[in-house]
C-alpha cells in the first residue's frame, strides 16, 4: 500500500469579532510572536505535511510581516465569506496536486496550543480508519439550556453531558471525501461550524480521538492570557504535554 499522504489547511481568513481587538485575533502577539505563527510553528515542527495552505482573508495586510510567510511548505489562498469557504478555497488550491486518498488536516490558526503527542496520536489512530474524524474533549461543566428573558437569561433546563464532547481541532478527513462534503454543505447552503458536521451531514460517521482541554480556540479577550499561560506551561515542561489528558 502507497504511504500516506497528509496537508495541513489552516484557515485565517476570520476577523474576530468577538476578541474585538485592533486587528484579526490571529495577528495578536504572544510574547512578541503573532499568534498565527506560534500555531504554524506548533503545526509545522511535523515534517508530515506535504505542504501548509493558509487561507487568508482579502483585506489581509499582515501576513507579509509573519514568519510563516519565509516558510516554502505555506501557501496561502484567498478565503472566504465563512470557514467552510475558507476551507473549500484551500481544498481547490490544491486540486491539481491533492489526490482523493490524501488526508488533510484542518486546523484553527486560534488554537495556538495544540500539542505535539495530540496531533501525532490523530494521526496514527484515524491513518487507517474509513472515515476520519477529530480531536475532541469531554464536556465537564454542567451545561444549562437558557433563553433570555426580559430581566436576563433565564435557565430553561440542564442539558445530559455524559455524551457531550467540544470539538477541537485538528479535524483530518480524506480530501475527495472532505471537499465533496464541504460542497454538499454549500450547495444546501448549511452553515457547517466545524468539517466533522459536513462529513456527518453527508452521512460518514467521524472517529473522536480524546485531546488535551488545553487545546483552547483564543475567541474572548480573557482567552490570549490563558494561551500565554499555557504555552509557557508547554514550553517550561514538555513532558505534562505527554501525560495523560484532563
Ligand atoms: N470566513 C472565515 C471565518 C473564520 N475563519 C477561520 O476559522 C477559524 C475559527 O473561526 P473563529 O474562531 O470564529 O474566528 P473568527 O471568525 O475570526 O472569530 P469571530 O467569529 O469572533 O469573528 C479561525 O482560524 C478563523 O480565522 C476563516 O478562515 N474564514
Ligand atoms: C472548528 C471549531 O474550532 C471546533 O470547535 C469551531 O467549530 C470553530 O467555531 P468558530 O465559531 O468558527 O470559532
Amino acid at each position: 500500500m502507497n504511504d500516506p499522504r497528509f496537508w495541513l489547511v489552516v484557515p485565517a481568513a476570520g476577523i474576530g469579532q468577538r476578541m474585538n481587538a485592533g486587528c484579526p485575533k490571529q495577528y495578536l502577539r504572544i510574547r512578541g510572536r503573532f499568534l498565527l505563527d506560534i500555531t504554524l510553528s506548533r503545526l509545522l515542527e511535523h515534517d508530515l505535511f506535504i505542504d501548509c495552505v493558509v487561507p487568508l482573508h482579502s483585506a489581509d495586510t499582515w501576513w507579509s510581516d509573519t514568519e510563516a510567510s519565509h516558510n516554502a511548505r505555506v501557501i496561502t489562498c484567498r478565503g472566504g465569506g465563512e470557514r467552510i469557504d475558507s476551507v473549500l478555497s484551500a481544498l481547490v488550491t490544491i486540486e491539481d496536486r491533492a489526490q482523493a486518498g490524501d488526508w488533510i488536516l484542518v486546523h484553527d490558526v486560534a488554537r495556538p496550543c495544540v500539542s505535539h503527542d495530540d496531533l501525532t496520536r490523530l494521526v496514527t489512530e484515524l491513518v487507517e480508519h474509513p472515515v476520519g474524524g477529530l480531536l475532541a474533549a469531554p464536556v465537564t461543566d454542567t451545561l444549562k439550556v437558557a433563553e433570555m428573558g426580559d430581566q436576563g437569561v433565564d435557565v430553561c433546563g440542564t442539558q445530559d453531558r455524559s455524551r457531550l464532547w467540544r470539538a477541537l481541532t485538528p479535524q483530518m478527513f480524506r480530501y475527495g471525501d472532505l471537499k465533496q462534503a464541504l460542497e454538499q454543505a454549500v450547495e444546501n447552503q448549511c452553515v457547517v461550524t466545524d468539517e466533522a458536521s459536513a462529513i456527518e451531514m453527508a452521512g460518514a460517521t467521524p472517529r473522536i480521538v480524546e485531546g488535551r482541554p488545553d487545546n483552547i480556540k483564543v475567541t474572548l479577550p480573557a482567552d490570549l492570557a490563558m494561551a500565554e499561560f499555557i504555552l509557557g506551561q508547554l514550553e517550561a515542561c514538555p513532558q505534562a504535554a505527554t501525560e495523560e489528558r484532563g
